[in-house]
C-alpha cells in the first residue's frame, strides 16, 4: 500500500530508531500526520507503539532519526518544552488521584480559572457529577473521561494517546472512540496507538505496526478491509 504524503505536515517523523539503551525496539519508522486528522497505529503487544509516541514526544531519547513539529526539529527537544509548544502526549494514567477532578482539569489547562472547568463539563457533561471527587475515588471508565477532558483543555495542537481502550469493557470503548471523535472534532490532530480495531472508525490514516516496524499504512477505510488485518485484529478466519 503507497504511503499517503502531506504537503505540509503538522509532526513528521524520518527514519527513527528507538528504544532502550541497547535494546532497539523502534525500527526506520516514518511517518506524516496532515493538520486537523487522525492517524492510528495499530499493533499487538510489544509491537512498539508505546516506545513510538513516548520517542515522539520526547520522553524517551531517539536512536536515530528526527521529528520536527511544525516545520521546527524538535529531535532533541525535552518533553515538557514539546508539551508546551503542543506536542502532548497522554500516558496511561495523567491524572493526578489525590486532586479533585475540578482540579485535576485547572491545572491541565495551567489556570486557576473555573470557567475551564465548565467548558470541560460542556463537552463532558457526565463529569459534572464528578467534580468535587478526588480523582482516586474515579471507575477506569470515568478517568479515562477525566484524561481525555484534561487533553481537550491543555489545548494541544497534537495530542498523542496511548492505548486509550485498555481495562475498559466494550461498551466503555465505544464511549472512549466518541471521546477521540470529540477532540478531532475540535481540530486536534491526533496520533492514537491501539490494539483494538474499534478505533479504525474515527482514523482517516491508519499504520500497522509490526516487531517496531511499520507494516502498512494508508486510508483507514482500506487498511481495515485487508485480510491480513481482519485476520490479525479482528480474528476473522
Ligand atoms: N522500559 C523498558 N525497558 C526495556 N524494554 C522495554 C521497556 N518498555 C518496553 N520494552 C520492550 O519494548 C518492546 C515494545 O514495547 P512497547 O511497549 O513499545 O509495545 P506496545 O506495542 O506499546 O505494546 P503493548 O500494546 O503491550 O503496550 C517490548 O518487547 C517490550 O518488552
Amino acid at each position: 500500500m503507497r504511503r499517503v504524503q502531506s504537503n505540509n505536515p503538522i509532526l513528521e517523523v524520518k527514519g527513527l530508531w528507538a528504544g532502550y539503551g541497547k535494546l532497539v525496539v523502534v525500527r526506520d519508522l516514518s511517518l506524516s500526520l496532515e493538520r486537523g486528522t487522525t492517524t492510528l497505529i495499530l499493533g499487538l503487544n510489544g509491537a512498539g507503539k508505546t516506545t513510538t509516541l513516548k520517542t515522539i514526544a520526547g520522553i524517551l531519547p531517539a536512536i536515530k532519526g528526527s521529528v520536527t513539529f511544525e516545520g521546527k526539529d524538535v529531535t532533541h527537544t525535552p518533553s515538557f518544552q514539546r508539551a508546551r509548544m503542543g506536542l502532548v502526549m497522554i500516558t496511561d494514567n495523567p491524572v493526578f488521584p489525590d486532586m479533585t477532578v475540578s482540579d485535576n482539569i485547572k491545572l491541565a489547562a495551567r489556570t486557576g480559572d473555573s470557567r475551564v472547568v465548565q467548558e470541560a463539563v460542556k463537552y463532558f457533561p457526565e463529569l459534572s457529577k464528578f467534580l468535587s471527587f478526588r480523582a482516586a475515588s474515579l471507575s477506569g471508565g470515568q478517568r479515562k473521561m477525566l484524561a481525555m477532558a484534561m487533553a481537550m483543555v491543555s489545548k494541544p495542537k497534537v495530542l498523542l494517546l496511548d492505548e486509550p481502550s485498555t481495562g475498559l469493557s466494550p461498551l466503555m470503548v465505544s464511549k472512549v472512540v466518541g471521546y477521540v471523535k470529540l477532540l478531532k472534532s475540535l481540530g486536534i490532530t491526533i496520533l492514537l496507538a491501539e490494539q483494538n480495531p474499534s478505533f479504525i472508525s474515527v482514523a482517516d490514516y491508519v499504520m500497522v505496526m509490526e516487531m517496531g516496524r511499520a507494516k502498512i499504512f494508508g486510508r483507514a477505510e482500506e487498511v481495515g478491509k485487508l485480510e491480513d488485518v481482519r485476520k490479525t485484529f479482528f480474528q476473522v478466519t
